[in-house]
């Protein structure tokens, strides 16, 4: 069986004239005529789309279907989520192994640039002449993707409504990232390309982000430990400091920068947040996760408003080497809080490979939210290499100084007090 689904508001609304005029023209030049052609009307329909197909397929629904999926990484989050979901909540629901096939027709698509694209290369229609041309089924270019499970958990003493789990494909972030994703929302009308997310990491440069981290091992890789990158050796080593009696690691605030991905190594074609993913490939089991925390500046004493000032330019100069390559990650302070890859100091960016995390804010926003890998079993799909998955994980941003905190993913906002 096979699907195309268009987002025709994604990215710079090409969507549907990139199916209308290359990927519906392809697949009949190839024989190939889809099951199903549909459209999105509104946020959240791509899921019920294809989940009302599928059922409507009953009693005899599809073992697998392969879904051309032209739009950008939330378009594909929010499939994945309503999946995960209908999977969840129904247990009848019989879930067929799905295979994407991703047309880059998003503004940032993540997914697709790490794992479609050689570096430079900027083909919107790579993954789907692929898919043409090779028997899908013996290929290797079929890729599991790892999925990444978040849960929220209320204060113990509070009973608040507590979002349901989110699945990410891609990244789950707190701090600037979070906030450059829920500010850069508000540009879309007026900034249609990448150069919004600039604008809003702009907004957000000079803020910090208190709380307490805990870093989990990983249940199923080979080295359980956190592991930390290590520039000297160029390898990752076991991340030992403070750890507690459960293997858990806990990591001080304040923080500026906080991400964590799975299966990809950067956040668009040139933005290479993650470069290891790439150049040393995790065996399975873990995700990365990067870090920026302020106070390991030797130049910074307090957390004061000039402190934020002056080190929201350092922000900026580590964050702007990873569209350099990826070189952030060998950024490292000299005595007088100068960075740059030829000091002696320590690294300006802690990049870990580790199970999970938890974040768990203080001051009075007393939420806790931890995410976890979804278990092996909890593996919904395959897609083939040089298809897209995406998704915009959770955002969340704890601001400190604002009332209540807020919680966001993909746009919509709750408050909590
Ligand atoms: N017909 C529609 N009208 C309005 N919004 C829609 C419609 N169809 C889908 N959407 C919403 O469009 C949003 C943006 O889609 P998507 O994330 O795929 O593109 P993008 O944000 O441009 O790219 P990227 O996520 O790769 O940066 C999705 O979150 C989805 O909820």
């Amino acid at each position: 069986m096979l699907a195309v689904v268009v987002n025709p508001v994604c990215g710079a609304c090409r969507g549907k004239q990139l199916a209308q005029d290359h990927v519906l023209p392809l697949l009949a030049s190839h024989g190939r005529h889809p099951d199903l052609y549909a459209e999105t009307e509104c946020p959240g329909h791509a899921g019920t789309l294809l989940i009302n197909w599928i059922t409507q397929t009953a009693p005899t629904p599809p073992l697998h279907i392969s879904i051309i999926l032209i739009s950008g990484d939330g378009t594909l989050h929010e499939i994945v989520n309503a999946l995960y979901r209908r999977t969840h909540d129904d247990p009848s629901f019989s879930l067929p192994q799905i295979r994407f096939v991703l047309v880059a027709a998003g503004t940032a698509n993540a997914l697709y640039a790490s794992l479609c694209l050689a570096d430079g290369a900027s083909d919107p229609l790579a993954s789907l002449r692929t898919f043409l041309s090779s028997a899908i089924d013996s290929s290797p270019v079929l890729v599991p993707l790892t999925l990444a499970r978040t849960t929220f958990h209320p204060p113990s003493d509070t009973p608040v409504l507590v979002p349901k789990p989110i699945i990410a494909a891609v990244v789950t972030s707190t701090s600037l990232h979070a906030s450059i994703l829920q500010d850069s929302e508000a540009l879309r009308s007026t900034i249609p390309g990448l150069e919004r997310f600039k604008t809003a990491a702009a907004q957000n440069a000079t803020r910090w982000y208190s709380s307490r981290v805990r870093l989990l091992p990983s249940s199923d890789a080979d080295e359980k430990r956190p592991q930390i990158y290590d520039a000297n050796t160029d390898s990752f080593v076991p991340y030992t400091s403070k750890e507690g009696e459960d293997g858990t690691i806990e990591l001080d605030g304040p923080f500026v920068y906080f991400l964590s991905t799975v299966n990809v190594d950067r956040l668009e074609p040139q933005f290479q947040i993650a470069p290891l993913a790439r150049s040393h490939k995790p065996a399975g089991g873990t995700m990365d996760l990067i870090v920026v925390r302020p106070m390991r500046d030797p130049s910074i004493g307090a957390n004061d408003e000039e402190a934020r000032c002056n080190f929201g330019t350092k922000t900026w100069k580590v964050l702007g080497a990873a569209y350099d390559g990826g070189r952030h990650v060998v950024m490292r302070y000299g005595g007088d809080g100068a960075i740059d890859a030829s000091n002696a100091g320590v690294n300006v960016v802690e990049y870990l490979r580790i199970g999970g995390w938890e974040w768990i804010p203080v001051r009075r926003l007393a939420i806790e939210l931890a995410i976890s890998f979804a278990d092996k079993n909890d593996r919904m799909m395959q897609i083939p290499k040089h298809a897209l998955y995406a998704l915009m994980g959770l955002l969340s941003r704890y601001h400190e100084g604002e009332q209540p905190g807020v919680l966001c993913w993909k746009g919509r906002l709750m408050g909590w007090t």
